[in-house]
């Protein structure tokens, strides 16, 4: 706990030798965001589903063909709930050390609230992360809420509501994905979309952001992803070979494809692999909403896109599995869907 970025950062200079990653992973000067391809990750317009709902849907599933992400604006959930949640994590992390401490201090022995820096291992990684993360499950709310942290004052109320906002705008993304692929509008309710996770971010101020990351490269194991990505850039996406900037928008949500979509997809949708890069000036934070499967859900392509032509490309498998799978080899992007390949 004493190493977290949030409470060392502005006395550690230079950045340590155990941030610094390989050359071959660190961003190099493309950290300085500006400098990087802008992205043409496609924005898509929410607000009028009443007229337009087969072109929303059409956009929703190149993109997520194409890029394995989007942004939406005009979600529905007011400016003012995703603030509010902004502002408690960000006061969550400015606490002092003790008080973020007793804030998560809980005598669940589950322990669903965590906080940690870098990754899950952190005595094993051979680089570590410039970045702090505080996580814990948020469906149902009433079982979990009560474990959250209790400081600041506000974060049950404000997170509460944002986590209940969000969940509804994921479900009902999922709605026009499951109709836009045609394999029933209820394919995402029950057990494939039974958790949401939130793991909030948070990059303090690095004294050389070329040489290490936030949060190297992976793709999400889970369905799909929201993410709050405030206003300071950070979010990269590999495209061709490339890395572009997830430019922040006003008010506008990330979206994006987990491997469990693009598996019951049988590969039609793609999960893309991402990072998030620090920077020397300004703190950033982000919060991704992971919508997930309980862990004995069992995970297949769906029967409607596997013809002759479409042949099943991936097995079935319980969610557990997958995770599993996924942890022991460090979310490594390369062999995450091997063992479920046909
Ligand atoms: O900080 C970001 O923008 C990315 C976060 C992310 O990819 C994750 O939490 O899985
Ligand atoms: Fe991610």
């Amino acid at each position: 706990m004493e190493k977290l970025v949030s409470n060392w950062y502005g006395i550690v200079q230079p950045l340590p030798e155990n941030y610094i990653f390989p050359p071959d992973a660190r961003p190099g000067k493309l950290s300085t965001a500006p400098s990087i391809p802008n992205c043409n990750i496609p924005v898509i317009d929410l607000g009028s589903q009443g007229h337009d709902r087969d072109q929303i849907i059409q956009k929703i599933l190149e993109a997520s063909q194409e890029f394995g992400f989007f942004q939406v604006i005009n979600h529905g959930i007011p400016d003012a709930s995703l603030n509010d949640a902004m502002a408690v994590f960000k006061e969550f992390f400015e606490l002092p050390l003790e008080d973020k401490e007793a804030s998560i201090h809980s005598d669940d022995p589950n322990i669903v609230c965590k906080l940690y820096t870098s990754g899950v291992n952190y005595d094993w990684e051979p680089v570590h992360l410039w970045r702090d993360i505080l996580r814990h499950p948020c469906h149902p709310l009433e079982k979990f809420m009560p474990l959250w942290p209790k400081q600041p004052i506000k974060y049950r109320e404000h997170v509460g509501k944002c986590s209940t906002q969000v969940r509804k705008l994921a479900l009902s993304i999922l709605e026009l994905i499951s109709e836009g692929l045609g394999i029933g509008s209820q394919y995402f309710n029950d057990g494939v979309t039974q958790q949401t996770l939130l793991y909030v971010n948070y990059y303090p101020p690095c004294p050389d952001p070329s040489l290490t990351l936030g949060i190297s490269k992976h793709c999400d194991p889970q369905l799909i992803t929201i993410l709050l990505q405030g206003d300071v850039s950070g979010l990269q996406v590999f495209k061709d070979g490339e890395w572009i900037g997830v430019e922040p928008l006003s008010h506008g949500l990330v979206v994006n494809i987990g491997h469990q979509l693009q598996i019951i997809s049988n590969g039609k949708l793609k999960c893309a692999e991402h990072r998030a890069v620090t920077n020397s000036s300004n703190a950033r934070m982000s919060a991704a909403f992971f919508i997930t499967p309980s862990p004995d859900c069992y995970i297949e392509p769906a029967a409607a896109l596997i013809n002759a032509s479409n042949p099943q490309l991936y097995k079935g498998f319980q969610y557990k599995e997958f995770s599993a799978h996924f942890y022991m080899n460090q979310g490594n992007t390369e062999v995450a869907l091997e063992p479920f390949k046909l």
